[in-house]
């Protein structure tokens, strides 16, 4: 939880833990008194603080954690957990909580921490990541639904939303920092959930944010420019994901090894890992081929080691998302469920996944008009598969609208235009979340971009909801409107101020103003 806007998801029934238990356990130095005191929650938010939790106080980017310690101590905190220069500032502030200092960034300690806190550790779901630039969200759900097919209760961790079985949480970041992971394991246990999809991004394996959580299987699938203003260049970027293929982290792993990039995964893991490969003729353990697609969803045959064999289809398009499927499959099967036991539980194949804002239909399936879909893809990666397979299956025009982030990766910029330009009719390039950036600076090296694929006709409009209205103006019947960027989000981002913003809700607005949706 980092907004300070709602409580973090929390078990209902914790088990305290003595806090001389997790000095001893941790080599952390007692400063005040803490015996007879037990932690039945933790934390690293002092605004997400209830009575009764160990208040992590982590130095950060911009502030000490430990600068907040009077304000978790108001909310019931039992102790603090920090450095040496928190417990200094922690004092500073006339806070008189037990202090337990630790040697090293308490970060680094801070997953295992909470997996005690919080009885992780027994566990007994199996337990399944994803990790890549493109399509971590969607496999999550695809692990959820082929769980759920294969008898399981699902619970899933990703960038849309977290779910316990139906229940439904709000995210904020992709990958929630340890406490909050390790809480909703907890809560999950409660409710009898037995499956568990996790998205873990780069940033979360740097910032030990899964620390403490013991995956059965892990898997890698593509890799491409993205957050290289967090990572400086695509090498750590890289290191950052390769770490995950690690035994304090998985039992196993699979890769996708069409890339330079998976191969590498393959050769440098230091897990076990099982290898599919997309292209025919590729040395792999599994292979999957494409057999139809159209539009509407993608059919494919994935056959494996000794006989294994998977014939599916997923009800949305793009060869990606068969590839997204495939992994998702073998993530099963190296996690000891039965490929059979998955297809028992679907019809003739079909796995029904409802991905939230990634390549979502917006327009009525049946309708007459051109259809509309609304998408999260924001790299250049996410751009070119999307685009490539709308080439194949589109049965009419493209209409590609699109925007790009302020204040991240800037270096992304012109690519994304050109591969917008070069794999549509019609461009309109419009503001998604400007930050601190002049928008029609952004807007100005996308357009510069897709002009220089010197194909699609390129609109500038830099209001979205203008630009998506003037894409619906622009398509007729057969056409497709593909608007990338905000997926499910529910604002934007514009000179430090979240202003409401659903392209969803905006789009089908928009789509009844044309009649094209009742
Ligand atoms: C760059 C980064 O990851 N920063 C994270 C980091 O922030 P920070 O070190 O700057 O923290 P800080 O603001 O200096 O505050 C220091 C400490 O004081 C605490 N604090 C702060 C204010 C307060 O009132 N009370 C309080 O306790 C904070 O919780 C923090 O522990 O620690 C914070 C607390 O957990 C995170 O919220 C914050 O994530 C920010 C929001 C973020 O934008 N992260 C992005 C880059 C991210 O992680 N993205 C990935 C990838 C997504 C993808 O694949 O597309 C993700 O997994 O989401
Ligand atoms: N296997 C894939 N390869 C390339 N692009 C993909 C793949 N799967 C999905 N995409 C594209 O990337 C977009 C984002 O997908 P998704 O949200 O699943 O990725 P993500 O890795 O979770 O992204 P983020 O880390 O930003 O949350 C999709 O909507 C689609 O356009």
């Amino acid at each position: 939880m980092s907004t300070g806007d709602a409580l973090s998801i929390r078990p209902q029934h914790p088990a305290p833990v003595r806090l001389d238990e997790l000095a001893v356990r941790f080599a952390l130095e007692p400063r005040g008194e803490t015996a007879g005191l037990a932690a039945n929650g933790v934390t690293l938010d002092s605004r997400d603080v209830r009575p009764g939790d160990l208040y992590a106080a982590l130095p950060g980017a911009r502030r000490h954690g430990a600068s907040f310690a009077r304000q978790a101590e108001a909310a019931g905190a039992v102790a603090l957990l920090t450095d040496a220069e928190g417990a200094g500032i922690a004092r500073e502030t006339g806070s008189a909580l037990p202090i337990l200092v630790s040697e090293q960034n308490p970060r680094e300690i801070l997953g295992e921490v909470a997996a005690s806190v919080y009885a992780t550790g027994d566990f007994g779901a199996k337990v399944f990541g994803i990790t890549g630039t493109n399509g971590k969200t969607s496999v999550v759900y695809l692990l959820a639904e082929l769980l759920r097919a294969a008898g399981f209760t699902p619970g899933l961790s990703s960038t849309a939303e977290r779910r316990i079985g139906d229940e439904v949480i709000v995210s904020d970041l992709t990958s929630p920092e340890a406490p909050e992971l390790h809480a909703l394991l907890a809560r999950m246990g409660e409710k009898g959930v037995d499956g568990v999809a996790i998205e873990v991004s780069a940033h979360a394996v740097e910032r030990h944010r899964i620390d403490g959580v013991r995956f059965d299987v892990v898997a890698f699938n593509n890799f491409s420019q993205d957050h290289l203003d967090d990572f400086g260049d695509m090498e750590s970027y890289f290191a950052a994901k390769l770490a995950l293929f690690a035994p304090e982290h998985a039992e196993r792993g699979v890769v996708v090894v069409d890339s330079p990039y998976g191969q590498r995964i393959a050769r440098e893991s230091r897990i076990p890992v099982t290898r599919l490969a997309t292209e025919y003729g590729q040395d792999a353990d599994w292979h999957l081929a494409i057999t139809r697609q159209t539009i509407d969803g993608v059919s494919f045959v994935l056959q494996g080691p000794a006989g294994a064999h998977f014939r599916g289809s997923v009800p949305v398009f793009g060869r990606f998302m068969a590839e997204n499927a495939a992994l998702a499959l073998i993530m099963l099967h190296e996690a000891g469920i039965p490929l059979a036991q998955v297809e028992a539980g679907l019809e003739r194949g079909r796995i029904p996944v409802y991905i939230p804002g990634r390549l979502e239909l917006m327009s009525a399936p049946d309708a007459q008009g051109p259809r509309f879909y609304v998408d999260y893809g924001h790299t250049p990666g996410a751009f070119e598969a999307m685009l490539d397979a709308l080439g194949e299956v589109a049965p009419g025009r493209i209409v590609f609208l699109f925007g790009a982030d302020g204040d991240r990766d800037t270096s992304k910029r012109e690519e994304m235009g050109r591969i917008a330009g070069a794999g549509s009719d019609t461009v309109i390039v419009c503001d998604y979340h400007p930050r601190s950036e002049p928008p029609e600076a952004i807007r100005a090296q996308l357009i510069e971009g897709a002009r220089s694929a010197k194909r699609a006709e390129v609109i500038e409009e830099g209001d979205p909801r203008a630009a998506i209205r003037l894409a619906i103006s622009l398509a007729r019947a057969g056409d497709v409107i593909l608007y990338a960027g905000p997926g499910h989000e529910d604002y934007q981002e514009v000179a430090g101020q979240h202003l409401p913003y659903s392209a969803r809700d905006e789009v089908r607005g928009a789509l009844r103003e044309a009649g094209l949706l009742p």
